[in-house]
């Protein structure tokens, strides 16, 4: 009876939605709304808008031995960043930019007879329309990461966002890792194949390669103690990785260097496992760590398992012959390393340098000594135009409404007015979840973890790329009903409930220091890491950041806290939900048969529907 209630409300409001689809697409046509765009005429001519005010680095890079560019977290994001809001032009720079930029860092490599390795730490997954904007029956980032596999990545290992759906894990295994000859790296993320039983690395344990000026390295891909990954894919605890027969085999011959790429944060994490089991059988040799940032978001998921917080852009070392690096994310930073290398005799500390690159066409020229007439390598304007070629082939290009302000996720608190968060829980969700529901008789509260949500929402058209940014995951949203209202707003600060000693960074310490800078200086990223000297490469002033609570709600309905409402949540908290009601109250055991389907709407349209009912009003 509910799956029939559920089934003509779904026809009713796929009437109502077509309907007002076709009205946007008369208001809007595909409008150019990016800084960088193709000529209808001739999709391999690239168009630049008037370049932004874009701060150039302040030094030279210092140069080694053995040199690293390091990307991490890119999640889609290879268009680069292309709104005029400050601080986004810093990282406008596409991954076609990028490739030029590799190459000419290459043949600077060369003529130095130095050596330059290009890594990258995965999550390539979830994060703009051009992973997540494919067509029905598609793959999440099948398309985009056919440009990501053009460029000479030495090595490359496997993030969580990578793991969340198996399509998706099956897809790069099939796709994706074959082009890189044995560099992608899973030391302990496993999957099962279609028709068998047993599980395969997903990519390569290690690699042992040269490099062009003949150093051996011994490269490994470690994943952090994942657990949020799909059926059919697995993660092996960085404690039982190192006690692999094949882990102690392959790190007993000495390399020049041990490449650790993983995704994992450099600080409070387990690199020091991974780490330590090397040094008990290597003192001396160079290790080079190579980590991950997450979203300021999976702190809050990871504190729930025991991590901790992690900076965005961050550098440790655990002894005098090693350095850890974590390249930020969204390709808002590009991260440098170098290290001048000894015989490896003495117990003498090695000269690393580190250096956070934004990425963008003014750092990238500067590093290479070019200008904007010369930069550009062939292969680098075909990634941008084919690029550009699949945005326009998933419609990112279509316009759901005008927002009428910035909305962000950390510049602003929670709540606010210019909350991306208080936009999504309060406004866009409950009028989403409410067109044509059948349970609008029934008040709701609706909760939703704030990772859910990714990116800020800028003024001006709101695309389908926007949208995609803001809110990639397709995940449904679940009730239960006759949750009494108290019961359900318990529920909320239970979840929000710090719940280990390293869950500090929580919710309701306002705003974190902004540090003081030149008032000429533009905004972006001012970084404080444990390493010595200045990572930035371009001198900023610091964005205001705000702490976050781990989830957020819906305002609740104005009825009396005994009043039996409908307790709405995203399915992918479910487990947490139900195990917070399980524990604030006793009456009744919940299990997720007491959660249905709540609406055919899922977590990345509602902002696209809220745009289309708010934002085209005169
Ligand atoms: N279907 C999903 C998958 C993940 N999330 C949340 O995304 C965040 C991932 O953080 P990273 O640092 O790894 O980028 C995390 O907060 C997950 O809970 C989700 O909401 N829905």
């Amino acid at each position: 009876m509910a799956g029939k209630r559920l089934q003509a409300a779904n026809a009713k409001k796929s009437l109502f939605l077509s309907a007002m689809k076709k009205t946007i697409a008369v208001i809007y046509s595909l409008a150019v709304i990016s800084a960088v765009y193709a000529c209808d005429d001739d999709p391999t001519h690239i168009h630049r808008r008037a370049p932004a005010i874009i701060t150039p680095p302040s030094r030279q890079l210092d140069w080694g031995d053995i040199n690293i560019i390091h990307t991490t977290d890119t999640h889609g994001w290879l268009l680069g960043h292309q709104k005029t809001s400050s601080p986004e032009p810093n990282y406008s720079g596409t991954f076609g930019d990028f490739s030029s930029f590799v190459s000419h860092m290459k043949d600077i490599a060369d003529k130095k007879g130095v050596d330059l390795l290009l890594v990258d730490s995965g999550d390539l997954h979830d994060g703009t329309g051009l992973t997540d904007g494919f067509p029905p029956g598609g793959i999440d980032a099948h398309d985009s990461n056919e440009f990501f596999a053009k460029l000479p990545y030495d090595v490359l290992t496997i993030g969580n966002h990578e793991l969340y759906v198996y399509n998706n894990t099956l897809d790069i295994y099939n796709n994706f890792i074959p082009k890189f000859n044995g560099r992608y790296l899973s030391s302990n993320a496993n999957i099962t194949l279609p028709g068998t039983s047993g599980t395969v690395p997903i990519g390569n344990r290690w690699a042992k390669f040269k490099t062009q000026k003949g150093r051996n390295v011994t490269a490994l891909g470690v994943l952090f103690d994942f657990t949020g990954n799909d059926k059919g894919t697995s993660v092996q605890k960085v404690e039982d990785l190192v006690k692999e027969p094949w882990f102690l085999e392959v790190i007993k011959e000495e390399p020049a260097l041990f490449l650790l790429a993983g995704h994992m944060p450099v600080q409070k994490d387990k690199w020091p496992v991974v780490f330590n089991a090397i040094r008990a059988v290597h003192p001396l040799t160079p290790i080079v760590i190579l980590g991950d940032a997450h979203s300021n978001f999976l702190i809050i998921i990871h504190s729930h398992l025991g991590s901790g917080h992690s900076h965005i852009r961050d550098c440790t070392q655990l002894d005098g012959r090693s350095m850890s690096l974590q390249s930020g994310r969204y390709m808002e930073t590009v991260g440098w390393l170098s290290a001048k290398l000894d015989d490896n005799k003495a117990n003498k500390n090695i000269t690393f340098t580190r250096r956070y690159l934004d990425p963008n066409r003014v750092t990238y020229e500067y590093h290479t000594n070019l200008t904007e007439t010369d930069f550009d390598t062939s292969i680098g304007k075909s990634i941008t135009t084919g690029l550009l070629a699949l945005a326009k082939k998933f419609n990112l290009d279509f316009i759901y409404g005008t927002a009428p302000r910035d909305y962000t996720l950390n510049q602003d608190p929670y709540p606010s007015e210019g909350s991306a968060l208080t936009l999504f829980i309060e406004d866009a969700v409950p009028y989403a979840l409410a067109l044509s529901n059948p349970r609008n008789n029934t008040p709701n509260f609706i909760i939703a973890n704030s990772g859910s949500q990714r990116f800020d929402v800028y003024s001006g058209p709101f695309s389908k790329n926007d949208l995609l940014t803001a809110s990639p995951y397709a995940d449904p949203f679940f009730y239960i009903p006759s949750v009494p209202l108290s019961q359900a707003k318990q529920v909320l600060a239970d979840l929000n409930k710090p719940s280990t000693a390293n869950d500090l960074s929580d919710y309701g310490n306002g705003a974190s220091p902004v540090k003081a800078a030149d008032s000429n200086d533009t905004l972006g990223y001012v970084t404080h890491d444990s390493c010595p000297g200045d990572g930035d490469d371009t001198v900023h002033k610091a964005l205001a950041q705000y702490n976050l609570p781990h989830y957020i709600s819906s305002k609740p309905p104005n009825v009396s806290e005994q009043t039996p409402i409908d307790l709405v949540f995203i399915n992918f908290i479910e487990p947490r939900v139900i195990a917070s009601l399980n524990s604030i109250q006793k009456v009744k055991v919940y299990s997720s048969a007491d959660a249905h389907q709540y609406s055919p709407v899922v977590l990345n349209q509602a902002l696209g529907y809220y745009a289309i009912g708010h934002w085209n009003k005169d």
